[in-house]
């Protein structure tokens, strides 16, 4: 449970939905034991003298209760239904947004803690599995406990002493079995929720990595373990079922034992004349009631489990904070007329240092190309200067004003990047171009495009802009998809632009032309290039080579 209040307090801003909703449902059980009781009222009534004595005007009023409880119990059930639901669709959408929200700002080393399919299954399959705290724990429980004081008083009411045995009898079945159920359902409902998470972790790998697994032989076994997590899904949801049935069993048992006694005692009490034969079966049918509504507990309470593990899970993201969190105190945005690094050293943990007292400034107008061998470190000194990962020591400046000191939002609005990855999302080219200016307008567009040289290609396109890319840009070449990346960097317009492996996926006649058309945008700013080799980088005015860890001289290369 302890993992469960910190999400049903985040509900504050839809409580009122939520209470409306355990309002409604309490009417409907409330109408459905008044339904019960005045139609046993008329049928008992209906076979004894003194009723028919006092003639249809009774017997008309009857009716009209029953079709009055009726209609109330279909509307008020109906309702709830639908404040509930939407209570619940509006709490999980705000929960789903907090957390990935919370998510955005991890740094890579930190977000690396969870594997892309878990991160989904729990945004996804655990966030649905909140939706059964107040439908399926809180209403029903509180509707129960409801029933149970209103019987108790209509009882207690009607007749005393009976009254007192029958809710004896189901206040304890009530207490005790979700007591059994809490306790047996912990242990089924976390084993559920967390091979529910790996049979969706392990069907997600699978499918992005369908081709690979095939040509390296490698189906049947991933085919094997996803079997065996679906079958430890299977044995935990059939001991939960278990169980359930388990707790139904127990509650109309209790009911059928709580009629009983009814009979029993109202049998004597009739005989004795204490008691008319029309109450007693008012009796029975409140208690038969009573009974339908404890049904809800076994259930609600045997999926606390359940929700427990899956509020577990998602907390282990809400508590996640980043190693490299907001400057304190921001400084003013700088204008980025210089970008400069001085003994810059950095290791990843448990590995040697990556770089080593590395130092170099630049100017705007300047571009500077870092080149290195694979594994040498030229992301990692990308990664550094867009404060993606921690620096063991050194300093880095936007002209006078340290890196650390900015806000992650200005450090992004002044510098650029083009990541060795080429991000693309499942959208139409305008879309995807427009991420990097929500506002820009179609000529903006067209002249990013024509700067990355993808104008002439996207034109020819039927639906120009607003063609679909595919997932990931799949619709397009490596190359094209790496001229869109390029483009929707240019037009964002940074003071600083950072291009890690800029050309990887083109070829000599296409980079000779972005060389020419990138020329007078690189002009404006400062660049820093990093590459395999000088020939798959715009002209540079300096270039230097990382070697084991450290910055060394190289002949320039072009500018
Ligand atoms: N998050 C990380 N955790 C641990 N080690 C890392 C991490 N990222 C990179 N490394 C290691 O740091 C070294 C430098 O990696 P980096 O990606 O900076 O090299 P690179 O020069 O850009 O290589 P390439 O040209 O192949 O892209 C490598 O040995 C790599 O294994």
């Amino acid at each position: 449970m302890n993992h469960i209040w910190p999400f049903v307090r985040q509900a504050a801003p839809r409580l009122p939905w939520f209470i409306l909703g355990i309002l409604l449902s309490v009417l409907a059980v409330l109408a459905a034991m008044g339904l019960l009781a005045a139609a046993g009222w008329i049928v008992a009534g209906a076979a004894s003298i003194s009723l028919l004595a006092v003639g249809s005007i009774e017997l008309g009023r009857s009716t009209g209760l029953i079709r009055g409880f009726a209609l109330t119990r279909t509307l008020a059930r109906y309702a709830e239904r639908l404040v509930n639901h939407e209570a619940v669709l509006r709490h999980l959408a705000d929960l789903r947004h907090w957390l990935f929200m919370r998510l955005a700002p991890l740094d890579p080393a930190t977000l690396a803690r969870f594997r892309s399919a878990d991160l989904l299954q729990r945004l996804v399959g655990d966030v649905d599995t909140l939706d059964g705290i107040f439908l399926r724990v809180i209403t029903p429980t509180l509707t129960a406990l409801f029933t149970l004081l209103v019987g108790a008083i209509v009882l207690g009411w009607l007749a005393p002493l009976t009254g007192l045995w029958i809710i004896i009898l189901l206040a304890g079945t009530g207490i005790v079995l979700p007591l059994v159920a809490l306790t047996m359902g912990k242990p089924a409902g976390e084993a559920r929720t967390i091979a529910a998470a790996q049979v969706r972790e392990l069907a997600i790998e699978g499918v992005k990595g369908l081709a690979e697994l095939r040509v390296f032989g490698a189906l049947e076994k991933h085919s094997q373990a996803l079997q065996s997590a679906e079958a430890n899904r299977a044995r935990a949801e059939a001991r939960l079922a278990a169980w359930g049935a388990l707790g139904d069993s127990a509650v109309l048992l209790a009911t059928l034992g709580a009629l009983w006694l009814a009979l029993w005692l109202g049998a004597a009490w009739v005989a004795n004349d204490q008691l008319s034969a029309p109450l007693v079966v008012v009796i029975v049918l409140a208690s038969l009631a009573i009974g339908e509504a404890l049904l809800l507990l076994p259930g609600a309470f045997l999926r606390i489990g359940q929700i427990n593990a899956a509020a577990g899970r998602l907390r282990q993201i809400s508590d996640t904070t980043s190693s490299l969190p907001e400057a304190a105190q921001p400084a003013l945005m700088p204008t980025g007329e210089a970008l400069s690094i001085d003994k810059l050293s950095l290791s990843y943990p448990g590995r040697e240092a990556v770089l080593r007292q590395v130092s170099f400034s630049l100017k705007r107008g300047r571009t500077l190309l870092v080149t290195g061998a694979s594994g040498s470190g030229k992301s990692s000194l990308a990664q550094a200067l867009l404060r993606l990962v921690p620096i063991d020591s050194g300093e880095m400046q936007i002209d006078t004003t340290p890196i650390e000191a900015l806000r992650y939002e200005d450090l992004y609005t002044l510098v650029g990047v083009l990541s060795q990855e080429t991000v693309l999302f499942a959208d139409t080219v305008a879309g995807n171009l427009r991420l990097g200016k929500t506002d820009a307008s179609e000529d903006e567009l067209w002249e990013a495009l024509r700067l990355a040289v993808l104008d002439e290609f996207i034109q020819q396109l039927p639906e120009g802009l607003e063609t679909p890319i595919g997932e990931g840009g799949a619709l397009l070449s490596g190359g094209q998809a790496r001229r869109l990346a390029l483009a929707r960097m240019l037009l964002r317009q940074p003071q600083i632009a950072i291009l890690d492996e800029p050309y990887r996926g083109l070829d000599a006649g296409t980079i000779d032309q972005l060389n020419q058309r990138l020329a007078p945008w690189l002009a404006q700013r400062c660049v820093l290039v990093i590459a395999h080799e000088p020939s798959m980088s715009p002209p540079a005015s300096e270039h230097l080579q990382l070697l084991q860890g450290q910055l060394t001289g190289a002949a320039p290369h072009g500018g």
